[in-house]
């Protein structure tokens, strides 16, 4: 299968448990709750995104003709050294793209694979760290791994019932939005409340990186 890639990149992880962990991020093209146009915003299934992942036209991106090109570009990004090798893949929605031929090729290249998803897909198998942050008024099919990422606040969304999801780690992140110093004061709220959740701040925001 051929991938479409928006852009890759190497970074520190900035969200989530994994908080601070160099890792290269492939970020793929294309997302099935929102088509990616501000025009579709305010009717979308998601509005609230902050990521472009429209086409492959971002530094690291393009099409790619198979899984083992796609790792080899991605080992590329990491460099010398073979010591914790992390790829992030995100989107858009990865698991429109993600298959096992990719996870493979990615793990013969010495990765560990951690995915940000919306779980209204079922997660490929393989992944060795699944995030999985789900939306208002969506089906979440995947409610099992290994972090449960909400973004807050979302009308329609009951953190309890989130509770009774099979999930290593409970986070919940503020929603970047115009209105973010409230966002701020609701997650801490939550977090003081409810004591399974963990601030996850997007650090990457807060000190300038990709
Ligand atoms: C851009 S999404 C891509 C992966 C996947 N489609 C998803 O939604 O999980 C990556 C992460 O950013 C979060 N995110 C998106 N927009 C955000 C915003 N405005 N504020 C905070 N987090 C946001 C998502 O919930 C998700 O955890
Ligand atoms: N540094 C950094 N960390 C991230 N964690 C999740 C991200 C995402 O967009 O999926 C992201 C991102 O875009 N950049
Ligand atoms: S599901 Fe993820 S990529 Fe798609 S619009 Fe929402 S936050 Fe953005
Ligand atoms: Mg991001």
């Amino acid at each position: 299968m051929s991938y479409a890639v928006k852009e890759a990149f190497l970074t520190l992880q900035g969200e989530g448990v994994q908080a601070g962990s160099r890792a290269v991020f492939l970020r793929f093209a294309g997302c099935n709750l929102w088509s990616g146009r501000e025009q579709d915003r305010a009717s979308a299934q998601c509005n609230f995104c902050d990521t472009d992942f429209v086409g492959t036209d971002g530094p690291g991106g393009g099409k790619f003709a198979d899984a083992a090109t796609l790792a080899s570009h991605v080992a590329a990004l990491w460099g010398e050294g073979t010591e914790r090798r992390l790829v992030v893949i995100t989107g858009g929605e990865p698991m429109l793209q993600l298959d096992v031929d990719l996870v493979e090729a990615l793990h013969a290249q010495g990765f560990r694979i951690a995915v940000e998803s919306n779980g209204t897909l079922p997660a490929t198998a393989g992944i060795d760290w699944l995030c999985i942050s789900p939306k208002a008024g969506t089906d979440v099919v995947q409610r099992c791994g290994d972090e449960l990422k909400l973004v807050w606040p979302q009308a329609g969304i009951e953190p309890a019932a989130l509770e009774e999801w099979d999930f290593g780690h409970f986070l919940v992140q503020p929603m970047d939005c115009a209105e973010r110093e409230a966002s701020h004061d609701a997650a801490i709220a939550l977090a003081m409340e409810r004591p399974r959740w963990r601030l996850s701040l997007q650090a990457h925001k807060v000190v300038g990186l990709k």
